[in-house]
């Protein structure tokens, strides 16, 4: 694990509001030495409005337009350092967009982390912050028909109700198998371009 993570890379994560993108990434990125940036954060410093303030004189449309073009401003940003790693808490929403996946899967590794209803609900009900979460049926919904687009990322990681910390290591161990079965698809397309035909 330590080898495989040895390295640096682009790490996305992905997932409902709540399952912990904002909280675990910053963690995740001290734990390897990188840089976080959290997209919604961006959002905010380059529109210069609150996330419901965007909601509410936008719309949700005008939102995922903001959202796509400080996305893409990111990715651009991310390209320009190869030498660290580079962890992206992504809004619960970006990922279901299947422009901001492929911009995504271009240039880095996207991980969802996969975390019952149920325990959102205990953390996001009653939150004011967030413009999506309505009533606990409708934030319901919501999370069902998200599932699948979330279920594209890269890598699942079963987060449960563990804490920060222990999701943390979890996303590492995942994350190095990955990086390792990536490297092996690579060896042995080289082996087979090295064979004579
Ligand atoms: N693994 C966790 N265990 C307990 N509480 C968590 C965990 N991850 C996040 N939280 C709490 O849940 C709330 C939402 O977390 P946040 O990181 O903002 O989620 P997201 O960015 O995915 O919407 C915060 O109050 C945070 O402290
Ligand atoms: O699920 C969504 O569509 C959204 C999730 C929020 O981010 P978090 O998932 O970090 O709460 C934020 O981007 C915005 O309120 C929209
Ligand atoms: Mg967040």
């Amino acid at each position: 694990m330590r080898t495989a993570l040895n390295t640096s890379g682009i790490v996305f994560l992905v997932g409902f509001m709540g399952c912990g993108k904002t909280t675990i990434g910053q963690r995740l990125a001290k734990r390897l030495g990188g840089c976080f940036i959290d997209l919604d954060e961006r959002i905010t410093q380059s529109t210069g409005r609150a996330i419901p303030e965007l909601f509410q004189q936008e719309g949700e449309a005008g939102f995922r337009q903001v959202e796509q073009a400080v996305l893409r401003q990111v990715c651009a940003e991310l390209a320009q350092d190869p030498t660290r790693w580079q962890i992206v808490a992504l809004g619960g929403g970006t990922f279901t967009v299947a422009e901001n996946r492929a911009d995504i899967r271009r240039i880095g590794c996207s991980i969802w982390l996969d975390v019952p209803f149920e325990v959102l609900a205990t953390r996001i009900a009653g939150d004011g912050s967030r413009p999506l979460w309505k009533s606990l049926a409708d934030a319901q919904k919501l999370y069902e028909s998200r599932r699948a687009a979330y279920a594209q990322a890269d890598i699942g990681v079963l987060v449960g109700a563990s804490p920060p910390g222990e999701a943390v290591e979890a996303i590492l161990h995942a994350l190095a198998l990955w990086m390792g079965s990536q490297n092996n698809v690579r060896n042995n397309l080289n082996d087979l371009t090295e064979q004579p035909l």
